[in-house]
């Protein structure tokens, strides 16, 4: 008895919902905006008294605002990434400015996800509503997401869950972002779509540290250094110091301080601000530039020893024949040493102090997530405080191809790992010095029938050539430095004839 009148009871039910259900299909499909809003009102109230679960939207535009909300953008990243795997029917698009297909869950699609246990259910939704265009009214069509989960989970999901999905949305928004390569040189005129001090362009290079020449422990440890400090946001508001820091890369033309710039860039997925320094007026220009830098990317300044003639302070004590204490020197010899010097022609006025404040002053922790790279050939030139630990915190120097090195870009140019005249190559790399510029030029094939073998011999023979050529420049030395000390002998010799002759003549 008690049977029958519950599946009474669930007949009654399931016929009123199946009526509702029609009554609301026709409702959507033929009355009105104003009356269907009316109902979904009215609706959405009535089913609030009896339904357990909790409902959040994003909507992609609120209000009348036109910029795409980031909470959508956030979540939209975050459920393509996790749950277009279980989704079944998904929507394929060009990405914003990128040439790949993002694929995200189709209209009125359901997905489930879970965190820490708990089930939530996704759906992506959209409304038409009116919009006020010119003097009519047109529906426009506005779309969001609509998180459903139990009202018991309410702490767990408004609190932990939502922040993480907001932070994964960004992370992969940034990951999957098209990197841009700025410039602040005037001859540069590249789009630029707002009025900024930088131009820039697509950031497209290919070089990874994979595909770099140097010796793997060293390549290990400054791929942990740059993956350390890209996750070290919370050590660094812990410590009290600004989210950046500073590399010197230096060493020899053609040993790889441009390509592993690159290779950071792709590393980390930052933007990267090449920094012309000459091209900057002054210090108040250096710190507008520096302002309109964002998060996430390399400031790079390039041959930082011929960028900005930074011993300028001195230069100028010495024309005016000023010692370093300010005492008045010699003015002939001042002018002549700073003239010897390179006179540094630049019309920038930025300064070393201008330089240090851009570096690490207050307005430098501006943004947060920074490298700051200066490249130089000639560490030894540089002032000392622009380089000290701090500023610069990590010196990494580029140098001459190693075996290892060799290796790398046989693999990268050849897809050889292996080969008999690996020993040659071992052994002539081991004795002369050859930037890895130079012996990629030479695995570089020159016509399209040139293979492997033909590569390595070509290598062979410049680095038997340079050996060669090393060994007479040094046989020349030798001789010259000879020539010297027998000179010098024949000079003692005839001063010494010369005083004997003098003391005889004395004598007599
Ligand atoms: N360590 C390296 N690994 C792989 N390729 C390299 C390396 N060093 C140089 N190359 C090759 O040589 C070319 C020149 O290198 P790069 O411009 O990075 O040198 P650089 O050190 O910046 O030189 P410069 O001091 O003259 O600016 C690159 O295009 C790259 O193909
Ligand atoms: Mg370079």
């Amino acid at each position: 008895m008690m049977h029958l009148k519950m599946t009474e009871m669930w007949a009654t039910m399931g016929s009123t919902i199946a009526s509702f259900m029609f009554v609301w299909a026709i409702i959507r499909q033929y009355c009105p905006y104003e009356v269907r809003r009316f109902f979904e009102k009215y609706t959405h109230r009535v089913m609030g008294y009896f339904c357990p679960y909790i409902r959040i939207s994003f909507h992609e535009f609120m209000g009348d605002r036109l910029k795409r909300s980031e909470a959508y953008a956030a979540v939209e990243a975050y459920l393509s990434a996790n749950t277009s795997k279980s989704a079944k029917r998904l929507k394929a698009e060009m990405g914003k400015d990128s040439s790949n297909l993002v694929l995200t869950m189709d209209e009125y699609e359901r997905v489930t996800d879970e965190f820490q246990g708990v089930k939530v259910w996704w759906v992506s939704s959209k409304i038409m509503s009116p919009t006020r265009s010119m003097s009519y009214y047109q529906e426009q069509e506005k779309r969001f997401y609509k998180l459903t989960f139990h009202y018991k989970n309410r702490d767990t999901i408004a609190g932990s869950y939502l922040e993480h999905v907001m932070r994964e949305g960004k992370e992969i928004r940034l990951r999957n972002r098209q990197r841009k390569l700025y410039t602040n040189s005037p001859g540069y005129k590249w789009p630029s779509y707002k009025q900024t001090m930088w131009s820039h362009i697509v950031f497209e290079h290919p070089a990874t540290f994979e595909t770099m020449a140097m010796e793997p422990e060293k390549k290990k440890e400054i791929i942990e250094d740059l993956v350390t400090f890209s996750k070290s946001k919370d050590f660094y508001a812990r410590i009290g110091k600004a989210w950046k820091r500073g590399y010197l890369l230096y060493g020899p033309p053609g040993t790889g301080k441009s390509t592993m710039i690159a290779a950071m860039a792709n590393l980390l997925g930052y933007d990267v601000y090449d920094l012309e320094l000459t091209a900057v007026k002054d210090n108040t220009e250096l710190r507008k530039l520096l302002i309109e830098t964002t998060s996430k990317s390399i400031i790079v300044i390039e041959d930082i020893d011929c960028s900005l003639d930074l011993t300028g302070q001195r230069k100028k004590k010495a024309e005016m024949g000023l010692d370093d204490d300010g005492d008045k020197v010699n003015a002939e010899a001042g002018r002549k040493e700073a003239k010897e010097e390179g006179g540094g022609g630049s019309s920038s006025k930025v300064t070393l102090s201008g330089l240090l404040n851009f570096i690490d002053g207050i307005w430098s922790a501006c943004g947060g997530e920074r490298l700051i790279v200066f490249t130089t050939n000639y560490v030894e030139k540089l002032d000392p405080a622009l380089i000290r630990r701090g500023r610069m915190d990590k010196h990494i120097e580029l140098s001459y191809c190693s075996f290892d090195g060799f290796k790398v870009l046989a693999k990268n140019y050849l897809k050889v790992e292996t080969h008999p005249m690996f020993d040659t190559i071992k052994r002539l790399i081991g004795e002369i010095k050859i930037t890895p510029a130079d012996v990629a030029e030479n695995l570089m094939p020159k016509s399209p029938t040139d293979d492997a073998e033909k590569c390595l011999s070509s290598l062979i023979e410049a680095l038997e050539e340079a050996k060669e050529a090393a060994t007479t420049a040094t046989k020349a030395e030798e001789l010259k430095q000879s020539s010297l000390i027998r000179e010098n002998g024949e000079l003692q010799d005839d001063k010494e004839t010369a005083k004997a002759m003098k003391n005889n003549h004395c004598q007599r």
